[in-house]
Order: C-alpha cells, then structure tokens, then sequence
C-alpha cells in the first residue's frame, strides 16, 4: 500500500531536526522511483487515495499496522496526522479492522514485526495506552514495549534484516540490549530497510557505507534516493505498507 504524496508535503511535521526546504516536485519524483523500485521486485502496488490535505499522508505506513488478518487503525499522537486514516480504511477490504481509541495513542511507524513478536515503540506518537490496545488486537502476537527518546519512531531506530536481525544506528538507539540479535551499522539512514522478500532490501541511497555492509553480508540492495522525504523524518520504510495477497 502507498500513497502519492500531496501539494502540502513541504508542511509536513518535524520534531527531531531543523526544518530544511523540501522539493515538493523532486519529491514526487523520488515517490515514482520508490514505487518503481517495489513494482520491479515484483510487488503490486495498491495506491490508497490521496489526502491532499494532509501533508504527512504520503508516510502511510503511520495510519494502520497490519498483523495477519487483522488491520489496526492508529491515533496518532499528532494530531495533525488523525484524519489520514479515513483514506487508508477504505483500503482494507478483507481485513478484520480494529481500531486504537483515545486516549490510546500509536503511530505505524513505532510497530515492528519480527515473526509474531511485535516490537512497539513507547515515542512521541505512541503511549502506553495505545500499545496496550494493539496488544489486545493482537492476541496471536507478543506485544513487547521498547523506549524510543532519540527519534520520531522505533522504526527511525531500527528496522530487521531477513534473517531478523536488527539493526540501528547506535547513538540514536535507547536501548540495543532490548533485542535478541542486534547488528550496528555506520550509517543513520542505514537502520532502514524494506524487505522485498529473499535476501533483497530496499534502502535509501544516503546510507552507502551500510549497503556494503549489508552487501558483505550477502544481501542483495536495492537503493532509492529519498532525500525531500529525510529532510521530513521520514524513511523508506514508512512509505509503503505490506498487505497480504489477495
Ligand atoms: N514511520 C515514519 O517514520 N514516518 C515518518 C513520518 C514523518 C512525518 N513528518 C511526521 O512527523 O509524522
């Protein structure tokens, strides 16, 4: 699931870094390119209508996580950012869809799946509140909280290679200590990957150190430029969402 970004973009949240002047038209090229990138690793990509008034909507995994059958709809903890959920149900044909309700609070982007335990950021965007909430809808799932005071989202910190190895950038990781297999790498924009099934990740093109690493490791890399959406704390990951085949 992706959504193309809107004419607002460039209004888009910053909380952890200065603000920089976002290329609203290279930005909407780079989103090609990172679709691109999906559809040739042989992914379909199901656009979710746009939301033009929102300017962060094009970070669609934030909206919803997806476990299985079952399809969480987030309250994020910007405000800002609630409405672009109404968009993303209208997606989830054939999904069991739940919901987070206030005071619960989660962002997507605090979610990570490594097989059936659920990783879930304790950040800015998310609360106790919402991570017990998910944890209900998840009743399949280990639910187990993680800090995240150094970014926007766990998944800013650390994302998981194929084998479920995690791997972050450590100055900006709380605590390291909190996953079974955790590998550092060089680069910030290193701890963000995409899998696209077998040993191919998606990465941005910031991160060269760490594709070489990866590289060494026998992955093979596949690298998107995705410089406007960086400078709005945003990162590969967060521009799409897997579905289950229909
Ligand atoms: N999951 C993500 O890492 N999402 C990035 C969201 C960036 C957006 N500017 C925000 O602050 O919400």
């Amino acid at each position: 699931m992706v959504r193309r970004p809107g004419p607002r973009l460039a209004e888009g949240l910053v909380s952890h870094v200065e603000r920089q002047e976002v290329d609203v038209a290279l930005a909407h090229r780079q989103w090609s390119s990172y679709v691109d990138a999906l559809t040739a690793a042989g992914w379909t990509c199901v656009e979710v209508a746009p939301a033009d008034d929102c300017p962060d909507a094009v970070f669609v995994e934030d909206p919803v996580v997806v476990h299985r059958n079952t399809a969480v709809l987030a309250r994020s903890g910007a405000a800002s950012r609630r409405p672009e959920t109404a968009g993303v149900e209208a997606a989830l044909d054939g999904y069991d869809v739940r919901r987070i309700e206030a005071p619960g609070t989660l962002d997507g982007g605090d979610v990570l799946k490594i097989g059936d335990t659920v990783h879930v950021g304790r950040s800015g965007r998310t609360n106790d509140e919402g991570i017990a909430q998910l944890a209900t809808h998840l009743p399949d799932a280990t639910v187990v909280p993680v800090p995240v005071t150094r970014v926007l989202h766990l998944k800013s910190a650390v994302t998981a290679l194929p084998d479920g190895t995690v791997i972050g950038y450590p100055p900006l990781v709380d605590d390291p200590a909190a996953f079974a297999d955790f590998l550092a790498v060089p680069e910030e924009s290193g701890s963000h990957v995409v899998l696209l099934g077998g040993d191919a990740v998606l990465m941005a093109a910031s991160a060269p150190r760490t594709a070489a690493l990866f590289e060494s490791r026998g992955l093979r890399v596949v690298t998107v430029d995705i410089s406007e959406f960086e400078k709005l704390e945003g990162c590969v990951t967060c521009l799409s969402v897997r579905l289950r085949g229909r």
